[in-house]
């Protein structure tokens, strides 16, 4: 190991720490198994082997603020399958020193290609309506869309989540491409169920299989591909690529610089504008970057939200309770004769207060998305050394129980003070820290509260009789993959009062 490097278990050729990763009742490695066991073993900081790769695990919450706000700590590790993407090849074409196995878009790449298209994106997304009026009026309709279709399923069981993971899509995609979607729309249907396999069983970017592999190329090999999963994110690459390319061909064939439309337009005048051969935004590294882009808006965009309105309807079935004082709360200060809006938002103590405790409860990424250091970096004696994977254990700051009280009790009333009043915590950390934090936080938590607040407004949900709730612990309902999409469950739905 290297100089310096954290405590961890032992490194073995090949495989790593792999042996000292599987949970007792499985054949398989799992990182976030490990990394629960690994911090009650060796501490905040610590540093195990993901089959080559040299990895530093950061529990800590002023850790991982202090690291994760460096340039240095602030790239992608290599990715599993990055050939993948449509026009793989643009990012390294970009920056070749940092791309080498990096997809174009935004999520995954780094460097001068990760900059200036994350810089693009949020400025242009906030202009086109990220925190502004029209973003809410965008949302509203979605909502309203969603009770209505919701209206006909009165006292009726139902699972919720193909009619949400509509209705969230659909707010994204009329601002990127000024399209509305209707819910029953066929071309959905089989774009959703590949994106949710993605994110429930695909795995993720870095496979704990990949990883031990001598050649990268090798998990295209056909048996190997599917051991890794490659299978998951080749069917939602290409259906979504197929969903995608019949609009920036329209876009293209009719893009007016006097009557900009929505982000795509904007993107493609952007392309057409670049003389600069290095720009991420000049010819067709500009084509891909952009296909890219909005592959990964739909991936982080669409689930992330999704299941967290989903666990929150859970934990309202699990403890009915919170649900009795949000609509007494909604009832008394919003009313009926308007949806709830961003600017009613304040005056809702414990609907907030419920909502940042379902974020921090749900720990939707508990290990954020990797990252991968460009440098050595000193922390309280340790290095983290230059290529490292690097962790950010988002779930170990959520469940701090030096900060969070109990943090395995489901209490939303942590976040009032004695007055009732909502106190915000930056300790909820779900959407990450520092220069890689999510890119839709803004309009995440417009979304989570319209939606929720919208729902709680019109419906009551309950439990149906007789079936038993999923489990709702963490460390029970993550054994394998990054994300805790929420479980698939029924909800009986019932309309508080009639339109
Ligand atoms: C409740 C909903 C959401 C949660 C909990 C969430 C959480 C996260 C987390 C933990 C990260 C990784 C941070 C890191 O690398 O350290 C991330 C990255 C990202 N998120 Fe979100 N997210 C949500 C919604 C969204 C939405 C609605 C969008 C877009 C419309 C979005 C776009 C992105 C993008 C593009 C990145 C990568 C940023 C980069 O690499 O620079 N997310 N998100």
């Amino acid at each position: 190991k290297p100089p310096n490097f954290p405590p961890g278990p032992p490194r073995y050729p090949i495989v790593g720490s792999a042996p000292f990763m599987k949970p007792n009742n499985s054949s398989k490695p799992s990182i976030f198994w490990a990394i629960c066991k690994f911090a009650r073993e060796y501490g905040s900081i610590f540093g195990f082997y993901l089959g080559q790769y040299k990895t530093v695990v950061l529990t800590d919450y002023e850790d991982i603020k202090e690291v994760l706000n460096k340039d240095e700590a602030s790239h992608r590790p290599p990715i599993t399958g990055h050939k993948l993407r449509p026009g793989w090849e643009s990012a390294a074409d970009v920056d070749p020193e940092l791309n080498k196995h990096q997809p174009p878009g935004v999520i995954f790449s780094n460097g001068k290609f990760w900059k200036e298209q994350r810089r693009y994106i949020l400025r242009n997304l906030r202009d086109f309506g990220f925190g502004k009026a029209s973003m809410e009026e965008t949302l509203h309709e979605e909502v309203q869309k969603l009770i209505d279709h919701l209206n006909q399923y009165n006292g009726q069981a139902l699972n919720l989540n193909r009619a949400t993971n509509v209705s969230i899509l659909n707010a994204l995609w009329n601002i990127l491409v000024g399209e509305k979607l209707e819910l029953g729309d066929p071309r959905l249907a089989e774009l959703l169920q590949v994106v949710d396999d993605l994110v429930r069983l695909g795995g993720g970017p870095v496979s704990p299989i990949a990883a031990i592999l001598p050649h990268k190329d090798m998990v295209y090999w056909p048996l190997i591909k599917d051991v890794v999963g490659i299978k998951y994110p080749e069917k939602a690459i290409n259906a979504m690529r197929d969903f995608i390319l019949p609009y920036v061909k329209a876009h293209k064939a009719s893009v007016d610089a006097d009557n900009v439309r929505d982000f795509m337009d904007l993107f493609l005048l952007e392309i057409q504008k670049s003389t600069d051969p290095t720009s991420s935004f000049y010819g067709k590294n500009g084509d891909n970057a952009l296909i890219n882009d909005m592959i990964d808006l739909f991936i982080a965009g669409m689930e992330t939200t999704t299941s967290s309105l989903l666990w929150s309807i859970l934990y309202l079935l699990h403890f009915p309770e919170c649900q009795a004082k949000i609509h007494e709360e909604i009832d008394r200060l919003v009313g009926y004769d308007h949806l709830p809006s961003l600017s009613d938002q304040a005056d809702l103590h414990y609907t907030n207060a419920f909502l940042s405790e379902s974020l921090r409860f749900t720990s939707f990424a508990p290990m954020a998305i990797f990252h991968y250091t460009s440098k050595d970096i000193p922390l309280k004696g340790y290095t983290i050394p230059k290529n490292s994977i690097l962790i950010s254990s988002l779930y170990h700051v959520l469940y701090d129980a030096t900060h969070f009280e109990e943090p395995e009790v489901f209490n939303p009333s942590r976040f009032l003070d004695s007055n009732g009043k909502f106190m915000p915590d930056e300790r909820v950390v779900a959407f990450g820290i520092g220069k890689r934090i999510c890119l839709g936080k803004s309009l995440a938590e417009k979304e989570y509260f319209l939606f929720f607040a919208g729902l709680m407004q019109h419906f009551c949900v309950k439990k149906v009789p007789g079936v038993e709730l999923p489990s709702i612990g963490v460390e029970d309902t993550l054994i394998s993959g990054f994300l805790r999409a929420a479980p698939l469950f029924e909800t009986i739905i019932e309309a508080r009062r009639m339109e």
